[in-house]
């Protein structure tokens, strides 16, 4: 099989959880790529395997069948030693309830992946000043969590998912926690950092205007993809988001197998 030009491969994914009599199919073969630069999101209801996903692509769980490739390397047969740079250097985890530690320094938070992976500070001081400007988190460096805004929080959590220059960036639900106004401002980031360094971006959201900012949407429903959409070249936004929000009006009404 081919891996030629793609990031990401997820083939054929399964994850149960429970025992025989009680098994829940979080994902029942869940197949697709993701190529380099791509803001690939992950749009679905409540239960049906978003984060069980991100989950097994992040390494946190393990699934019951299926691979996933990174870079044509399949995840699952690293060592120990593989698995420590992938978890800490190839990906950035995002989450929704920022998950910075209180006791730390929003500088410290965002430095702290890199002085668990012994990274030279000299480079990583250049990239935290680069990082800290573009996500307008400067002044609140020296804060601790409890002194930020959620929208600071996530934006200093954003910096720490991007500052071992990671392949792709995992984003569960980043904008779940955040008013409309720091949603739209993490998202416009988001969407900055992807089309100006090409970064790529894995991101689950319930929020059709925070998935409205992806080039290219996959929708699930009970652990299977049933419906992918593609933004189009030069469509706006709002277009999109209409897109996205018919599809979702399939999704309620219980139709998702007639799209
Ligand atoms: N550790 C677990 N043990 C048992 N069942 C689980 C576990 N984690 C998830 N599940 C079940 O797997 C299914 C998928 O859960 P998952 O959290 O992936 O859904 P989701 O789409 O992310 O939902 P939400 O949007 O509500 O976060 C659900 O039915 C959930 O109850």
């Amino acid at each position: 099989m081919t891996t030629q030009g793609k990031l990401l491969e997820v083939q054929d994914l399964q994850k149960n959880f429970g025992k025989k009599d009680n098994i829940t199919k979080a994902l029942n073969g869940v197949s697709f790529d993701i190529l380099p630069g791509e803001f690939l999101g992950i749009m679905g209801p409540s239960g049906s395997g978003k984060t069980t996903l991100l989950n097994c692509i992040a390494t946190i769980i393990k699934p019951t069948s299926g691979r996933v490739l990174l870079n044509g390397k399949n995840i699952s047969a690293f060592d120990s030693k593989d698995l420590a740079e992938y978890r800490g250097t190839r990906i950035g985890y995002l989450f929704q309830d920022f998950a910075l530690l209180d006791n730390l320094t929003g500088q410290e938070n965002i430095l702290l992946p890199l002085s668990i992976h012994g990274v030279d500070f000299t480079k990583a001081r250049a990239k935290l000043n680069e990082l800290a400007s573009f996500l307008e988190i400067t002044d609140i460096l020296h804060k601790f969590p409890s002194q930020m805004s959620g929208g600071q929080k996530q934006r200093v959590a954003a910096a720490r998912s991007l500052i071992s220059d990671p392949d792709i960036v995992l984003a569960d639900e980043p904008t779940g926690a955040l008013d409309t106004r720091s949603a739209k401002l993490l998202m416009n980031k988001l969407e900055g950092i992807n089309r100006s360094s090409g970064r790529t971006i894995l991101m689950v959201s319930h929020d059709p205007n925070a998935a409205s900012f992806c080039s290219r949407i996959l929708f699930i429903q009970d652990g299977v993809i049933f419906h992918e959409l593609r933004r189009k070249q030069d469509e706006s936004r709002e277009k999109f988001y209409d897109r996205i929000l018919r599809v979702l009006a399939q999704l309620g009404g219980g139709s998702a197998n007639v799209l």
